[in-house]
């Protein structure tokens, strides 16, 4: 049966919008639906020279249709303030709420399988006086979920998070063994359902230089991280670690693993994104909705400019599609 994917263009003075956009020239045998303000794109598309494509509004209970090339679906929502590529505006945020909820909304009443999403701007939706972290723990919220994982991944290396959106300052009294416990449970069991991988070959990260040095460098790796890796291994689990995070992100570990996970978000995305930029997406484990998206941000500079790459995008795009048929196979 044809999926629904739903995509979220992110901020739009970034170049979530132009991403979008070029979706029109692809392929995909899923119904690519846009939750976006339609002028909004068709003013991109006008700038970016791309305005003989057809944007039809659509609603959501007709069946899903397989995407058309040269022609868009948009569920409109209304941005409701100016936007200009390039320059970030406080009273759109409410507006890239509003089309998070609403593929949220849908996903959980079952009228779209899945939902990619482009990247916001954290700071300026703060700056309009709304909390957010992040698209990672703005979902787990919404969809009532205790517990869910970063991962980033391209076709070679999986890096899963332990910790995400906190201040540097503040990662150490978060890795606690209840969150590793919950965070290994939510890694593990998405490994193996929707990546297929019956026992996941993991590399664990240590938290402080060296895995601690025996505990001379911090006392969490030792403490905290080897005895939740130890439990696993007990079940019979091919778990390794804690490792020293410059050690693990060699060569020589990555061969013999199928997914790593840092301790918090500049461990081990940097690696990823040297090894992997453009072709990467970003995952949610742990939600009951499918939610992929993009390995970048808004890159504000390339708004409007033609020169943003959509290879991340369709990576995510593509996963999601992957990951809806995975689910459908296992719930029949
Ligand atoms: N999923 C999301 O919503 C994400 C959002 N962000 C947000 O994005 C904002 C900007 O973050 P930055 O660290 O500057 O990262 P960024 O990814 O926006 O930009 C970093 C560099 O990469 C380039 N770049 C980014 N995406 C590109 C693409 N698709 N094609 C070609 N070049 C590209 C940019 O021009 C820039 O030079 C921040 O507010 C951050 O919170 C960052 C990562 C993910
Ligand atoms: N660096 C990836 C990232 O921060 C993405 O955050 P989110 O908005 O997907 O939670």
């Amino acid at each position: 049966m044809t999926k629904r994917i739903l995509v979220t263009p992110g901020e739009p003075a970034g170049i979530g919008p132009d991403l979008c956009l070029s979706l029109a020239q692809h392929h995909f045998d899923s119904e690519i639906i846009l939750v976006a303000d339609p002028e909004m794109l068709k003013m991109r598309a006008l700038l970016l020279g791309l305005d003989l494509i057809q944007l039809q509004q659509v609603d959501l209970n007709s069946a899903p249709q397989p995407h058309q090339p040269g022609t868009l679906k948009v569920l409109p929502v209304s941005c409701g303030a100016n936007c200009e590529p390039g320059k970030l505006n406080p009273q759109n945020a409410g507006y890239i709420l509003k089309t998070l909820d609403i593929a949220i909304d849908a996903c959980l009443n079952n009228q779209a399988d899945a939902v990619t999403t482009g990247p916001v701007n954290k700071a300026v939706i703060n700056d309009a006086g709304i909390p957010f972290t992040g698209h990672t723990e703005y979902f787990q919220q919404r969809c009532h979920t205790d517990r869910v994982v970063m991962m980033l991944a391209t076709e070679e290396l999986k890096v899963a998070l332990a910790t995400t959106h906190i201040p540097l300052r503040k990662v150490a009294d978060a890795i606690t063994p209840e969150l590793l416990e919950e965070v290994m449970d939510v890694l593990m069991h998405s490994l193996q359902t929707d990546f297929g991988l019956e026992k996941p070959r993991l590399l664990v990260a240590g938290l402080n230089p060296h895995a601690g040095e025996s505990g001379h460098l911090g006392s969490e790796d030792e403490e905290i991280i080897a005895p939740v890796i130890q439990q696993w291994r007990e079940l019979g689990f091919p778990v390794t670690g804690p490792l020293p995070a410059d050690t693990l992100y060699a060569r020589h570990w990555l061969d013999q693993a199928d997914a790593t996970l840092a301790m918090y978000h500049d461990q081990g995305l940097p690696v990823l994104k040297y090894s992997g930029f453009g072709r990467a997406l970003n995952i949610t484990l742990g939600l009951p909705i499918i939610r992929t998206s993009v390995d970048h941000g808004t890159a504000l500079d390339l708004a409007g400019t033609g020169h943003a790459n959509n290879g991340s995008l369709l990576v995510a795009i593509h996963y999601a599609e992957k990951m809806a048929a995975n689910r459908a196979r296992h719930a029949n």
